[in-house]
């Protein structure tokens, strides 16, 4: 059984190489036809396409970054040396990865330890952070016991249906192990007790199913995770649910803190939750992503912008992006709904206000790549792993509520791009003294310098994409 799911295995990721290599030689031979009929421009611009969707670099640039040091990806070890379960191992190379990141090399250990250890863990978006401490959660179920033994929680619906999906396809070839959605909507009959070893959810939900409708015996939990868990500590509701979990869990379950940008009040505050934690922390100047390029535009206005928004269009192909901007309902719907659309572009909106339902189902047509345009709010800023997603535009800059520059956020919506070793392009429009002095703040905060582009000139914008 356990032979047939590998075979399986490895045919799926036979049938997937081959189609790339299909896919790769008719590109190939059209670009030799435009080459040999000197249609330069034509063959330059396929070149382009063909390098920005990653077809001829980004398995070579994986393994180049994973042999890089300087990388966030970097790794010695293999899969096997991390000594993961046989089927775990199986449920890695069928979603196609080759090696641990940095992050995945040195955190499973320390998850994997006996007896277990807590962990706060930085990583830089992108990198792999998900699968690590999936790969922990399912290391640590014992598939004979029917209750619940990890808890995973997210703070947004979405992200917990994706985290579930990670959590799926992993333990594709364990299925003694199940895995259930604390989440709203997913109503149980009062009195029952959950068999699924798994609980993936949003803090509000898993609370009432661990306190209120006792679905969850939290004394027989081992592993608990939070997920974004700078946000989960910095947001009074969130914080509130995710410490009355807590305090219901026994002493030795094991806490697992994962983020890609700890503020310093909110990573004081975690050591102080964890029990004696491993660390694993990101320097200030480590949590920029070098293969994330960062430009600004000057405009005057919400309509220079959309012009600059025009002309970007214009220049490159974009596989898909995602436009960030206020919670105002107005500029997303001016760009989303007439703007946008009305230049031909496939958007789809999502803003915290809509049913959560309705998000996820957002979400999904955009990953499919029915819709090539997400304009968005912060709700999506977190996240969202869509790896076609080559631009990030902030159409708004993030502030906090005093109008400060939300450093936190603007890291967590540049990372939508660029995941896992791909690169990315991250335009920041500016329409004002205000947003310049917010946008220079964000340069010294990573101390990173931000381009100027002018997206008058198409020449220039092709440059910066190719
Ligand atoms: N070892 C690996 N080899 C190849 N791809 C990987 C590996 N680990 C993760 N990935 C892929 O990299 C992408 C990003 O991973 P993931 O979503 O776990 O990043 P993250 O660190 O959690 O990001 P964020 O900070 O945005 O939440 C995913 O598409 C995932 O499938």
């Amino acid at each position: 059984m356990a032979t047939d799911s590998w075979a399986q295995a490895v045919d799926e990721q036979e049938a997937a190489a081959e189609s790339v290599n299909r896919n790769l030689r008719n590109t190939i031979l059209q670009l030799f036809f435009l080459f040999f009929s000197q249609e330069d421009k034509a063959a330059q611009s396929l070149l382009n396409k063909l390098i920005r969707n990653n077809l001829v670099n980004n398995t070579n640039q994986v393994e180049v970054l994973q042999k890089d040091p300087n990388s966030p990806l970097y790794s010695v070890k293999s899969f096997e040396e991390l000594r993961l379960k046989p089927q775990l191992l199986q449920g890695v190379y069928g979603m196609g990865f080759n090696r641990p990141s940095k992050i995945q090399e040195t955190a499973l250990p320390m998850m994997l330890a006996e007896p277990p250890q807590n962990l706060i863990a930085q990583s830089q978006s992108g990198t792999g952070k998900t699968a690590a401490f999936v790969l922990a959660m399912l290391s640590h179920v014992d598939p004979n016991n029917r209750y619940p033994q990890c808890l995973c929680v997210s703070p947004t619906y979405e992200l917990a249906l994706q985290t579930g999906k990670v959590i799926e396809q992993m333990g594709k070839h364990y299925p003694e192990v199940r895995l259930v959605y604390a989440i709203r909507g997913n109503k149980l009959q009062r009195g029952s007790k959950l068999q699924e070893q798994i609980v993936i959810g949003t803090p509000g939900t898993m609370l009432d199913w661990c306190s209120k409708f006792k679905f969850i015996d939290p004394k027989k939990i081992k592993v608990f995770v939070l997920d974004e868990a700078d946000v989960m500590i910095a947001t009074q509701g969130h914080q509130d649910q995710s410490i009355r979990i807590q305090r219901m869990l026994p002493k030795n379950c094991q806490m697992l803190l994962f983020s890609a940008t700890f503020e310093e009040t909110v990573w004081n505050f975690a050591q102080r939750i964890v029990p004696d934690p491993n660390i694993i922390k990101l320097k200030r100047e480590e949590e920029t992503l070098d293969t994330i390029k960062q430009y600004y535009v000057l405009c005057n206005s919400k309509e220079e912008k959309f012009q600059a928004l025009c002309n970007i269009y214009g220049a490159i192909t974009i596989a898909q992006a995602m436009i960030f901007c206020h919670v105002n309902k107005a500029t997303i719907s001016y760009l989303a709904l007439w703007e946008l659309s009305r230049e031909g572009h496939q958007v789809a909106l999502l803003s915290g206000e809509m049913q959560v339902e309705q998000r996820a189902a957002v979400i999904e047509r955009f990953r499919d790549g029915k819709e090539k345009v997400l304009v968005t709010t912060n709700v999506c800023a977190r996240g969202i792993d869509v790896e076609q997603v080559s631009v990030v535009i902030n159409f708004d800059l993030p502030v906090d509520k005093d109008g400060n520059p939300d450093n936190e956020t603007y890291l967590h919506r540049i990372g939508r791009t660029g995941r896992f070793g791909k690169r990315g392009l991250a335009i920041n429009m500016v329409d004002s003294k205000m947003s310049m002095n917010i946008l220079n703040r964000i340069q010294e905060h990573f101390n990173k310098k931000i381009e100027k582009l002018d997206t008058d000139d198409l020449d220039e914008i092709e440059k910066i994409a190719s």
